[in-house]
């Protein structure tokens, strides 16, 4: 294998060996291994129930009192698991005497937990294999504890570079399938994010890929400070730096964000960095005429709702958010309290079925459900929910979300429309399709409202946005910015 190629599938080295009865409170009893324990309830979870890692992790490393080094290590055989089950699933079929999906739900994690500890951290092998199938006998029975075994010998015969040798496609005859193996993404996600991107498979995916390693990294925990509520310096004063594009982001390189004072009052949140930025967009664009009420119609959980109620409030303009999920409609809530002026209002409604008359707003923001393929980072266990079917049944509710924002804009009203997506079936397609169905509709430069961030331009003529992770390390969220013309 060429030192290039074997650079692309090199693994951070993260984890180690658990302190023995080390990193917890007291309390109730642990199990002997209590990190392993939370993430292979995690893992089963995920595999069983669909449960959210994000989620559920650190519930349970809450519930279970663990912290300091135990909780990292969990941390690191969950969201590492998560995101290399392609690679180690397509090792394990060759370990497996039968198709690896008939293996029991309760296995299947623990195969996959063992590979990773083999295959991708500095824990040594015979503690890799020896402390999972202890927790193999625990969890699921003598028996199964032994195929465990077994199979983690298997795999533990090579290392991560020898089996690539063995697994992947040759990357010239099969760069798609070369990279969905060797980066660990479904083949037809590495397709759609190489359209994305411009790509054709016989120019070698190379940008493709980089976006493909990006996903693969652990991504930043990046701050909102809320306009007129909180300045990026005090965050700065609980160690986080001033985030490279938004006025109001900071990165935080450590530590718990709940544990900072302003994300406790509520007057700092966690927020990707282009979750901020696209909300500003909208409002940089000239209003030209009122601009006293604006709208966030898909506003749950609310991080672009809080940001947009503290703009509004630092002027003369209220937000109204509205979310169809009452519980969301709570969280939302939550997230505009205590606005400047107490600008933002929450409300639970179906944006299909407006509860406003139509042209009532000055802004609307349609930031419409979607796969969210473009948050890989945050939802590692995503990219293994998701199929092609998920776009097509998403594109009806988009299209009618982005044609009823458009109808709530006043003639001379600004509509943004975002996705946290970058295929191009809830991007680019949707936007032609509204855009061809009205006449009343200009499609803004959206890059020229954000031009402190490079390379941004995407679409036709270039007018909308694209962030990237591998680009700008942010998610890679989208957005289309209109004009609803006068009339
Ligand atoms: C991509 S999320 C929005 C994220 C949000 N803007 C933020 O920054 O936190 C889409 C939201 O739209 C909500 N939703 C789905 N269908 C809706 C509808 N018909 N009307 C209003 N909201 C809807 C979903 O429940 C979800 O909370």
């Amino acid at each position: 294998m060429s030192e290039q190629s074997r650079s692309q599938h090199q693994r951070p080295r993260k984890g180690g060996k658990p302190r023995q009865g080390g990193g917890q409170r007291s309390g109730p009893p642990q199990p002997r291994d209590p990190a392993r324990r939370v993430a292979y309830d995690v893992l089963r979870a995920v595999e069983q129930r669909d449960a959210y890692a994000n989620l559920l992790l650190p519930a349970l490393l809450n519930e279970r009192g663990m912290y300091g080094r135990d909780a990292a290590l969990a941390t690191e055989l969950t969201y590492g698991t998560l995101r290399w089950q392609g690679t180690y699933d397509a090792i394990l079929e060759t370990c497996v005497d039968r198709s690896l999906s008939s293996v029991d739900a309760e296995v299947l994690p623990l195969l996959r937990m063992g590979s990773h500890q083999l295959l991708s951290t500095n824990i040594p092998p015979h503690a890799a294999v020896s402390e999972t199938v202890d927790l193999a006998r625990r969890v699921v029975g003598q028996h199964r504890g032994k195929f465990v075994n077994a199979i983690l010998r298997k795999v533990s015969a090579r290392d991560l570079d020898a089996w690539i040798e063995v697994i992947a496609p040759d990357r010239e005859r099969d760069p798609s399938g070369y990279l969905s193996v060797v980066q660990s993404h479904p083949r037809w996600v590495v397709k759609e994010l190489a359209r994305a991107l411009g790509e054709r498979a016989r120019d070698g995916l190379v940008r493709t890929e980089q976006l493909l390693i990006a996903h693969n990294d652990r991504p930043k925990v990046t701050l909102v400070a809320k306009p007129g509520r909180a300045k990026v310096a005090d965050l700065e004063e609980s160690g986080a730096i001033p985030g490279r594009y938004s006025p109001f982001a900071a990165y935080l390189p450590e530590g718990d964000p709940g544990a900072i004072r302003e994300v406790r009052q509520n007057r700092a949140a966690v927020q990707d960095e282009a979750s901020q930025l696209v909300a500003l967009a909208l409002t940089r664009v000239d209003a030209r005429g009122t601009d006293g009420l604006w709208l966030d119609m898909c506003a749950g959980p609310g991080g672009k709702a809080g940001l947009l109620a503290s703009l509004a409030g630092q002027g003369e303009a209220r937000l109204v958010a509205a979310e169809l999920q009452p519980t969301r409609a709570g969280l939302v809530a939550g997230a505009v309290r205590r606005a400047p002026r107490d600008a933002g209002r929450a409300i639970a409604a179906d944006g299909t079925r407006p509860a406003w008359k139509p042209g009532s707003f000055d802004r609307v923001l349609a930031d419409v459900p979607c796969t969210g393929l473009g948050a890989l980072r945050r939802r590692p266990e995503s990219r293994w929910r998701r199929g092609p079917e998920n776009v097509t049944a998403l594109a009806p509710l988009q299209h009618e979300l982005l044609t009823n924002a458009v109808e709530a804009a006043r003639p001379g009203g600004v509509v943004a429309y975002v996705t946290c997506s970058p295929h191009l079936d809830e991007t680019d397609v949707i936007v032609r399709k509204v855009l061809d169905e009205r006449e009343d509709l200009e499609l803004l430069r959206a890059p020229d409202y954000l031009d402190e961030v490079p390379d941004l331009a995407a679409g036709p003529e270039g007018r909308y946005v694209q962030f990237w992770p591998h680009v700008h390390g942010t998610d890679a969220m989208f957005l289309a910015l209109f004009r609803k013309k006068p009339e």
